[in-house]
């Protein structure tokens, strides 16, 4: 009989950062062992209808699954000191990550480009113009405003591992063409200085975007 302990959570994803990135972050700031879960492609359509709304990321605990990145990613935050220290402090991290959080919508043509690479070029240009440079100036001019290390408050909350996630799969779409924002650069830098996070992201398996 084996003596192995479970682990709490399965995260459902694909092999990309994508909407499951943050999960991932989460627990790894929590140091919470987890089954991470990485489709391919190829297999998914044969996983699809055992997921509540067809898609992924998903987080099964206690036998249940919850669907929807952000629903999972405050559920974690909340059981694990992301979610700042008051009601009011959780609505502006909530809100804040939920901008954030927008983006991966609009990389969606960058996917549906396929193979075509002009068509890709195109994709990815307007998401640089129309949600990557929109989003990291406006934080940028907050950072530098607020004076804190943090998006919100004074300690790192989801928020700013959203900003993390969201910076990666930009870069890993953008390359360098990422716009200049040195305090969006500082968060980016700080967050991934933390030992738990920086750790994860030495270990994790290679994960394109
Ligand atoms: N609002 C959902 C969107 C989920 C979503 O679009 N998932 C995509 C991957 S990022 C997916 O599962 N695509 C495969 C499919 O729809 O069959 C969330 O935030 O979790």
């Amino acid at each position: 009989m084996s003596t192995r302990r479970r682990n709490e959570y399965k995260l459902h994803y694909f092999n990309m950062k994508g909407r499951g990135e943050l999960a991932r972050l989460i627990m790894a700031y929590a140091k919470v062992p987890y089954d991470d879960i990485r489709y391919e492609n190829a297999d998914w359509l044969q996983h699809k209808d055992r997921m509540p709304n067809g898609q992924l990321p998903v987080l099964e605990w206690k036998g249940q699954l919850l669907p929807q990145s952000l629903a999972i990613a405050r559920f974690l935050a909340h059981r694990h000191n992301l979610a700042g220290t008051d009601e009011w402090q959780w609505a502006k991290i909530d809100a804040m990550t939920d901008t954030i959080n927008d983006t991966f919508g609009e990389a969606r043509p960058i996917f549906m480009a396929g193979e075509d690479e002009g068509k890709k070029k195109e994709a990815v240009d307007s998401f640089l113009k129309n949600a990557i440079e929109p989003l990291f100036k406006r934080l940028d001019k907050m950072l530098e405003d607020n004076g804190s290390d943090y998006l919100i408050g004074n300690q790192c909350s989801l928020a700013d591992l959203a900003l993390f996630s969201c910076y990666d799969f930009a870069a890993g779409l953008c390359g360098d063409r990422l716009p200049k924002c040195q305090h969006v650069a500082a968060l980016h830098a700080r967050v991934g200085q933390i030992p738990a996070i920086k750790n994860w992201v030495e270990k994790r398996p290679a994960t394109p975007f």
